[in-house]
């Protein structure tokens, strides 16, 4: 009674402790990761589907050699003559089929992969270039990168191989015991022996393994991460030489791989051995029992052999069905980070056509009424803000540093909404649209440091316009008074550039990615610091041009310059988280 109290006790809490892990939200995790990985394997259902079927081709190929072997073995030892050719014939033919089918079945799983992993990292790309600005500007770009490479590496070859191989290895498995089951069932018994203590074990090692998994590849964002921001800033490593300090970073972080991975390692070499152990137990018994049966004259050499063979392959089958229980984590771990980025919320979008308003006539006014916003709750950068801009101005912001110019430039860019307040687009006819991630078309806009990209001068122009003519770009570079020095390089429009235009100076990147936004030809010009590097000259120069030749544009730019300042019809200054207007210039002007 006291034993059957015991039990039932110990009963209660096992059923406790697997609530538990269903509630810690674990299995929950891994059902919604697979849920997300098998809707881009469906796309591909009967491919995958005849992978399948080749692969349990395939192990019966191999059972029946098997069970040629056994009656090849009886002819060898004198029993069954009659049959050599026969069976030598199935061995031969098993063989050359088995051959071929393989090559087959690994040209396809290629191609699954390949596939697979593609149309996730198209799908993936597209969805991220439609996330919300602030949302995006969380993630390092290390840890994108190891999301976009390795994650979706994992998640493509487990997405294809995982159902296959649970089919064909429950197959093999399957078959492999009935065929011991048909000729000893009492074998066939021993041989599954090891089972219920390795279902045991793997419903142990679950947790376990997605717990290292998910720290082994958060460790490897982080590597990511810091390799990344190290090459991007390699100038100002060499300059402050801070190389050393760099690699011995980069040595701590492997450290901490390498602890992770090794921990991670000795865990499955623990698991493993006691798995072989319990192999090592079951594979004894069933050889002592062959030998009775052999020397009680029950079996044939060949029957012997055959269960021998089979045990090894039952047990095969039933350690790769165990094993398939890693990369299955392993790919739910990869999944729910790659879910994680889709999952972020998207830009605003309008429904209205935004093209018109590009098109309208008379440019573009650029308005914020009563506009509050914060990044963080309780951090406000502006609060009841005004703000005008209209066609044919120059509109200068000013303020301190970290006061919020280039966030208010990113209000009007629809990048970032405000709390409170309006921020609208007005045409001359009266049309207001509230800005958004569609607003966007009607904006040229030059950010801070130089974002020129690999690639020819023309190549980089013809971003902002696809088929952009020459004659075009000429134009834009005039304007950006880039022409003069374009026109003298020795390949002119098809000089090639380095990441970040490498190979001109910041002044002269500065003026090609400002011919680059004017080439857009949208109604609003968006300068920020974008002429920071140019002599006072040619900046005045250069937006002369923009108020001459492009008189509707709407033109406004952030500058600490006061000699721009002249040019400009009204300065707003962002200071305590008011953008106010100033009545006074003459001191800014100075
Ligand atoms: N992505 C962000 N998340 C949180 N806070 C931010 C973010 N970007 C900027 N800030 C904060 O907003 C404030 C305004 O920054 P902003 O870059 O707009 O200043 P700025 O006037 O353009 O400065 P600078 O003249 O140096 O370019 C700063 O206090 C800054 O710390």
């Amino acid at each position: 009674m006291q034993n059957l109290k015991k039990s039932s006790k110990e009963i209660h809490n096992e059923t406790i402790r697997a609530a538990g892990k269903w509630k810690d939200g674990t299995f929950q995790e891994i059902f919604d990761d697979w849920k997300w990985i098998l809707h881009y394997s469906v796309r591909y259902r009967w491919t995958i589907f005849f992978y399948t079927f080749l692969g349990t081709v395939s192990t019966s190929l191999g059972l029946l050699s098997s069970i040629a072997g056994k009656y090849l073995i009886d002819i060898v030892t004198g029993y069954q003559m009659n049959k050599a050719g026969m069976i030598f014939g199935v061995m031969a033919g098993s063989f050359a089929v088995s051959l071929i089918l393989n090559g087959g079945i690994s040209r396809i799983m290629v191609k699954l992969n390949t596939n697979i992993s593609n149309d996730i990292r198209a799908d993936l790309f597209e969805q991220i270039l439609d996330v919300s600005w602030l949302e995006l500007s969380k993630y390092q770009n290390g840890d994108m990168l190891s999301r976009f490479n390795q994650d979706i590496e994992t998640v493509g070859s487990n997405a294809v191989s995982w159902l296959p191989a649970v089919v064909i290895a429950f197959y093999h498995f399957l078959a492999t015991f009935l065929v011991l089951f048909y000729y000893d069932k009492v074998m066939a018994g021993i041989a599954l022996g090891s089972a219920p203590f390795v279902v045991l074990m793997s419903q142990f090692m679950m947790k376990k393994q997605r717990d290292c998994q998910k720290k082994v590849r958060e460790m490897s964002s982080r590597m990511m991460t810091f390799e990344a921001e190290t090459f991007y800033n390699m100038d100002m490593i060499k300059s402050l030489g801070i190389s050393l300090h760099c690699s011995t970073c980069l040595k701590k972080l492997q450290e901490q791989y390498r602890k992770i991975t090794l921990d991670y390692n000795l865990f499955s070499i623990k698991t493993k051995a006691v798995l072989s152990v319990l192999g090592m137990a079951v594979q004894f018994t069933a050889f002592g029992y062959c030998l009775f049966r052999l020397w009680t004259h029950a079996i044939t050499y060949g029957t012997m052999t055959l269960f021998l063979q089979q045990r090894n392959s039952l047990s095969g089958a039933f350690q790769n069905l165990v094993s398939i229980i890693p990369s299955f984590l392993n790919s739910s771990v990869s999944a729910h980070r790659l879910r994680e980025l889709t999952e972020l919320p998207k830009e605003i979008h309008s429904i209205q056509n935004q093209k018109d308003l590009f098109l309208t006539k008379g440019g573009l006014e650029v308005r914020l009424e009563n506009v509050t916003f914060s990044y963080t709750k309780g951090k406000q950068v502006f609060r009841e803000s005004d703000f005008c801009a209209c066609p044919g101005e120059i509109v200068a912001l000013v303020g301190t540093s970290g006061e919020g110019k280039t966030t208010l430039l990113r209000l009007i860019l629809g990048l970032i909404e405000p709390d409170t307040g309006k921020a609208i687009l007005k045409a001359q006819d009266g049309t207001e649209q509230k800005l958004n991630a569609d607003t966007r078309v009607c904006f040229s806009y030059v950010p801070q440091g130089n974002t020129l990209l690999a690639g020819s001068i023309a190549e980089n122009l013809s971003i902002a316009k696809e088929g952009a003519a020459r004659e075009e770009m000429k134009t834009a570079l005039e304007m950006a008074c880039a022409w003069e020095f374009v026109k003298k390089l020795p390949e002119g429009l098809e000089t090639k550039l380095g990441e970040r235009g490498k190979g001109l100076s910041e002044g002269q990147s500065q003026r090609i990615a400002i011919a680059r936004a004017l080439l857009r030809n949208a109604p609003v010009i968006l300068l920020d610091e974008a002429t920071s590097a140019l002599d006072e000259e040619t900046e005045k120069k250069l937006l002369k041009n923009i108020l001459e030749k492009a008189p509707e544009k709407t033109c406004i730019v952030t500058t600490h310059r006061p000699g721009v300042l002249r040019l400009c019809r009204r300065v707003y200054r962002v200071e305590d988280g008011k953008i106010a207007e100033m009545s006074d210039l003459g001191e800014e002007r100075k």
